[in-house]
């Protein structure tokens, strides 16, 4: 089956991978998600207040101990208080700070796996245009770094907020009724300290970025150059190579010295500023003290304070930027999760006939792919197959044959024309059901990474043990099933990674035949077997098509000369219709395409 632009539009890229969004908008999704377990937010929440109301109430604490625990003559029972007072402040802090991490983790967590599963869910709806139009590797990044970034926003960065905020905000009330001239003082100065600190962060974060891509550019480079190995040594490429290894590894080192500078910088400027303005508070203090017009107490616990509320100001810079970044997460997600898929059970399907028959009709069907919408796939397309028949469709690249697979199985809708299953039309009936009938086998053999026996069943997961060997034995699968080194319980490996292409077509033949449906689509396998293995699979096929409707794409001379009739495509439309003998004695498209593609002796021979 050629692989050609799908008829599924690409999804829009206004936040293309790993951007943040314009705003938060899109995070609405993730909050109703995480709406569904309020008694979790309950928990997280009264364990967020209780460990910023305890982290506030340390420099209270230190307030009163300066004031009274340190004084000559204080009572020993009075430091005994303060102190037993502020280890149970800290134990509760403690307490809350791992409930509040347990709950908002678990949050977080919760809202990702369901997130994963509904996306996951989703996409499992969607043709099979969808993933042409939409490449697996962005659609799997999509559900795994970006549900990450979702992850981090509801289980860390809207905790730091909330808690920063309480802090921040308590914290500045505090200071305000400790000292209000400081305070003033500090409201002026916080923005002058974190606004510069802020700023390198910014930078910094920005340079280890790119110190990042720098070595990730080396590891493309390495597997690139280790794995052509033999072509480097054969063209004498060494020292080009070493030169090239050596200039992106330089490229590193640049990145990373401009990393280290700014970090320095950075390091002295916190130093600089934190301490040197704890050092002014102090200074200023010190003179209110000796003027009587502070406390010690009051003092320290200004510092501590004080501290707290820039490092909650500070803290809070960064969640925007985050928030944005989930925020451009969860639109890429919403993509997923809104993609509709055009082809949908009717409100009442009408059933299909049962038992089946296993009657597959066209009647003047034409189809255009909707993204093409000027080209048509199928034209004026006519074809009953009788239960029990086996057609073969063949004709030229692009003929349309594996259009006509699609539409049996109803990925799509004709624009003309009726499609019938057992005499009902296939937009009448529920599209499970119609594909519930139909077995199919592809050119190239699909393969899980499960056992071999979840492999064989796939179509069918109530068969017995005994079932699947006896659809193994007629598709000359057993042999090579039971040698296995744990017979059906063997991993496959990835898409059958530990099979030859011959035993995993076999297996796609068991399959079918365990699926046990009145219709088999076989689109055969253009790959060259050699000829035991060839013997094998004809052999296979032989049993699989025999008491069933068949619709094959055929390539092989062995499948075309058994069929009950031959249907020639060309450019959408059945051209030329018979059996193999006449069908070449006409000397039509069919003789052509027949002594091009198989062997023309052994056809002059026929
Ligand atoms: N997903 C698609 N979107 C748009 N056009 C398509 C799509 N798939 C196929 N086509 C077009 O429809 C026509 C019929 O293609 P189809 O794949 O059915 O041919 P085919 O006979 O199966 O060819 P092949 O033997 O090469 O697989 C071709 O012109 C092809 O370009």
């Amino acid at each position: 089956m050629a692989r050609r632009p799908s008829a599924a539009r690409t999804l829009p890229s206004d936040t293309p991978e790993g951007k943040p969004a314009r705003n938060l908008g899109p995070l609405r999704m993730v909050w109703a998600m995480a709406g569904r377990y309020p008694r979790q937010i309950l928990y997280a929440a009264t364990a967020l207040l209780t460990s910023s109301l305890a982290t506030m109430a340390i420099p209270m604490r230190a307030r009163m101990i300066v004031d009274h625990g340190f004084g000559a003559g204080a009572s020993t029972a009075e430091i005994n208080r303060a102190f037993q007072g502020l280890l149970v402040i800290i134990v509760v802090l403690g307490l809350a700070t791992a409930v509040r991490f347990y709950w908002v983790s678990w949050l977080g967590e919760r809202v990702v796996a369901d997130l994963r599963e509904a996306v996951q869910r989703n996409l499992l709806r969607l043709p099979p245009s969808f993933f042409e139009a939409n490449s697996p590797k962005e659609i799997s990044s999509r559900m795994t770094s970006d549900t990450s970034q979702i992850e981090v926003v509801v289980g860390t960065t809207v905790s730091i907020a909330l808690r920063n905020l309480i802090t921040g905000m308590i914290g500045t009330g505090y200071l305000f009724y400790l000292s209000p001239g400081l305070t003033l003082q500090l409201v002026i100065a916080i923005p002058l300290i974190i606004a510069p600190i802020v700023w390198f962060g910014r930078r910094l974060s920005k340079a280890s970025r790119i110190s990042q891509d720098r070595v990730a550019d080396v590891g493309a480079l390495v597997t690139e150059v280790l794995g052509a190995m033999r072509v480097v040594q054969s063209f004498n490429q060494e020292a080009r190579e070493a030169d090239r290894f050596a200039s992106s590894a330089e490229a590193i080192f640049a990145a990373a010295r401009r990393r280290i500078r700014i970090r320095a910088v950075m390091t002295a400027l916190v130093m600089v500023l934190v301490f040197g303005s704890i050092a002014v508070i102090m200074w200023q203090g010190s003179i209110s003290v000796a003027t009587g017009a502070l406390s010690s107490g009051t003092i320290t616990a200004f510092v501590l304070t004080g501290l707290l509320v820039a490092g909650a100001f500070g803290a809070l810079t960064e969640v925007y930027g985050d928030l944005l970044r989930g925020a451009g997460a969860a639109s890429r997600l919403n993509e997923l999760l809104n993609e509709r898929p055009l082809i949908a059970a009717p409100e009442r399907p009408i059933a299909l006939p049962a038992p089946p028959r296993g009657q597959l009709s066209f009647e003047k069907v034409s189809f255009r792919y909707p993204s093409r919408p000027d080209a048509a796939a199928i034209g004026e397309f006519s074809l009953t197959i009788e239960p029990g028949e086996t057609v073969a469709l063949v004709g030229p690249s692009g003929a349309g044959k594996s259009t006509v697979f699609q539409l049996a199985q109803r990925f799509y809708d004709p624009q003309v024309g009726t499609i019938k299953l057992d005499g009902v039309p296939l937009v009448s009936a529920d599209p499970a059901e119609v594909r519930r009938r139909m077995a199919i086998v592809p050119q190239e053999g699909v393969l899980f990474a499960a056992s071999a026996r979840d492999n064989l069943r796939y179509g069918n997961w109530d068969a017995s043990d005994e079932a699947i060997w006896e659809a193994a034995r007629a598709a000359n699968a057993e042999d090579f099933l039971r040698a296995l080194p744990q017979g059906l319980d063997s991993f496959l490996g990835e898409n059958g990674a530990r099979l030859s292409g011959g035993q995993r077509q076999r297996i796609a033949i068991a399959r079918a035949l365990l699926r046990q449906a009145p219709i088999l689509l076989l689109d055969e396998a253009t790959s060259a077997l050699d000829a035991e293995s060839e013997r094998l699979v004809q052999d296979a096929l032989d049993r699989l098509m025999a008491s069933r409707t068949t619709l094959v794409i055929a390539h092989r001379l062995a499948t075309v000369r058994q069929a009950d009739r031959i249907v020639v495509m060309d450019g959408g439309r059945i051209v030329e219709e018979g059996t193999h003998q006449r069908l070449v004695a006409a000397g039509g498209l069919y003789a052509r395409l027949a002594s091009l593609q198989f062997d023309e002796q052994r056809l002059t021979a026929l």
